[in-house]
């Protein structure tokens, strides 16, 4: 059976088109629906294997990005969200949605307590928005769903608030225990980036995204739908000429891992 994959729209966040096409090239079938009407019947989020949180700015930024709506779900979809998680289904986040499901304590919650966050995600240290291709390195050992077999990737950010952060030493050591910790900045030689700018944000250990200790859910900065297409790539005429064009966009990879797992649940 196909997996099925339930998309939040609404309120600001902007990246549905993409998103459900990502889904759609993976093998899914994505359906999109207004936080409204999710709200509305929270317990048709059971009907579908996958949740995602979208890019975008839901709520204007207001408090924070991705805090009102944080709060919004968090506080209307706590029961569902927690059996739905319970149930052994995916959750991922790109941007917005990673600060969402941060400030609903969905990832890392290396806790094991859900709901109840850890760590933020925070300004950017330039202080302002960045909108540009970074390099990534995959954490073979993390038990992430989305980023198996993944080692490096260049992919787009395109945020104002992307530093992961905790004021607490042991926190940020038991995320990196725990593996929660898939994919972080790169450099040209593929060590983690501390500084700007191959770290776009600041974000600690060069923190890009962080899943939960099942690898089950799973939120980062970057926007693996928005490359979907080889030509999507600043640089996919000089990689063609090089020999380098791949298949299709290599952010397809994060959603066919999610597919596959769906099918072998
Ligand atoms: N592209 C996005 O999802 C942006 C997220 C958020 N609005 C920020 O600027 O940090």
């Amino acid at each position: 059976m196909t997996p099925s994959v339930l998309i939040i729209t609404g309120y600001g966040v902007n990246c549905e088109a993409e998103s459900s096409l990502a889904w759609e090239r993976a093998g899914a079938r994505p359906v999109r629906v207004h936080l409204n009407d999710l709200l509305a019947a929270p317990g048709r989020i059971h009907d579908f294997g996958a949740l995602m949180f979208i890019g975008g700015f839901s709520y204007g930024d207001h408090m924070s990005s991705g805090h009102a709506m944080a709060v919004r779900v968090g506080h209307h979809l706590r029961d569902e969200l927690r059996r739905f998680v319970e149930d052994g289904h995916l959750i991922l986040g790109v941007c917005n949605g990673f600060q969402v499901m941060a400030k609903m304590g969905l990832v890392p919650a290396a806790d094991g307590e859900l709901l109840n966050p850890s760590v933020t995600v925070m300004r950017n240290d330039c202080g302002h928005f960045q909108n540009y291709w970074v390099d990534l390195r995959f954490e073979p050992d993390s038990p992430c769903v989305f980023t198996r077999g993944l080692e490096r990737m260049e992919l787009p950010i395109r945020h104002g608030e992307g530093k992961v952060f905790t004021p607490d030493a042991a926190v940020l050591e038991g995320i990196e225990k725990a593996g929660c910790v898939p994919v972080r900045y790169a450099d040209a030689e593929g060590r983690p980036a501390q500084d700007y700018p191959a770290n776009p944000n600041g974000s600690l250990n060069a923190i890009a995204g962080l899943c939960d200790p099942t690898g089950r859910l799973f939120g980062l900065m970057p926007h693996p739908e928005a490359y979907l297409f080889p030509e999507n790539h600043p640089r996919w005429d000089h990689r063609k000429g090089e020999g380098r064009f791949p298949e299709y966009g290599e952010g397809l990879k994060l959603f066919l891992n999610a597919v596959e797992c769906m099918r072998q649940a």
